[in-house]
């Protein structure tokens, strides 16, 4: 029999700035429902951490960032991870469960420059860092004119490689500029009209084993439903369409008068070709109206732009 609160938990976590401050923040909100509790953090590094020398989509994608700390949620070491939504493959293992994914704030991407106010202000020829296929497939379909060049690393080096000068402008995840109290870096934020987010971008989700009843239980008050609504239906287009392999795609799903309003959207990498759908349902068939939405862009091309991918 398990307690009725916990006495502690472990939360395992990157050690990125950012990575730090999501678990300090589940940790706070823990320590507060559970105020007998005692919350500690298992920092990790992860293999998405060391290998900053190559785009993730040539080196395994997403799972990169999570497996070290399932690894310790397997053998004990950690009760919990807290990942940023948007890292997490698609298709998680059965021995693991999403106890929860909590509200999400900013979901959109953000413009960061130290030169120009807007995308729309940047003279041809000018360098956009970003090592997302999603975000160079939708700069170059609506800005031909601009080059776009690899940046890789977490957030402090991927601003020190524009403060050095080595791009005019960087696109980042508002939400992670946020947290880490950068909001001030954003010239503009990019409406989804020009810069539709990644599946679970801006949302926090924690993980643990599937068997964890208990912690399921305990995680509950920290979930928020609009938001995991929204996130498993982003979700579902990402894994019909790509698994977890990292391709030129977005959705974003946003509630709308108590009804999920989705869109999505898949791309050449180069943005000649762009296909585009959006779909509206109830926030309780989430799963499904992604699974439709995945459908309507396959009806229109999605596949042959993924299977020239490779
Ligand atoms: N790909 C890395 C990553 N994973 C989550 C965030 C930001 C925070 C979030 O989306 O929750 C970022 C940085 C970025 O894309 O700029």
């Amino acid at each position: 029999m398990s307690p009725a609160t916990p006495e502690r938990i472990v939360i395992a976590t990157r050690e990125s700035r950012l990575a730090l401050w999501q678990a300090e923040h589940v940790k706070a909100r823990l320590e507060s429902l559970y105020p007998g509790c005692r919350v500690e953090l298992l920092g990790m590094t992860t293999r998405g951490d060391q290998i900053l020398d190559r785009p993730l989509a040539k080196v395994g994608g997403k799972g990169l960032f999570v497996k070290e700390l399932e690894t310790a949620l397997l053998d004990g070491r950690a009760d919990v991870a807290v990942h940023s939504m948007k890292d997490v493959p698609m298709q998680m293992g059965e021995e693991f469960a999403l106890a929860c994914i909590s509200a999400r704030e900013v979901p959109l991407d953000a413009f960061v420059s130290n030169r120009y106010e807007s995308l729309a202000d940047m003279p041809p020829g000018a360098v956009v860092g970003t090592s997302s296929l999603r975000r160079e497939s939708q700069l170059h379909a609506q800005y031909p004119f601009l080059g776009v060049t690899s940046l890789r690393g977490n957030l402090d080096t991927r601003l020190r490689k524009l403060d050095e000068g080595q791009y005019d402008a960087i696109i980042l995840a508002a939400a992670g500029l946020t947290r880490l109290g950068l909001e001030g870096r954003i010239r503009s934020v990019l409406p989804s009209e020009v810069s539709l987010p990644a599946a679970g971008q801006g949302a926090l989700g924690i993980e643990c084993l599937a068997g964890r009843e208990d912690l399921i239980g305990w995680l509950q008050p920290l979930d928020d439903d609009d938001t995991a609504a929204c996130v498993r239906a982003e979700r579902a287009v990402a894994r019909a369409l790509a698994g977890s392999c990292e391709v030129p795609l977005g959705a974003y799903a946003q509630m709308r008068g108590g009804r999920l309003w989705l869109r999505g959207f898949v791309a050449r990498p180069d943005g000649s070709r762009i296909v585009r759908a959006e779909r509206e349902g109830a926030p309780a068939d989430a799963e499904a109206l992604g699974a439709a939405l995945a459908e309507d862009l396959r009806e229109q091309g999605a596949d042959a732009i993924l299977a020239e991918l490779g």
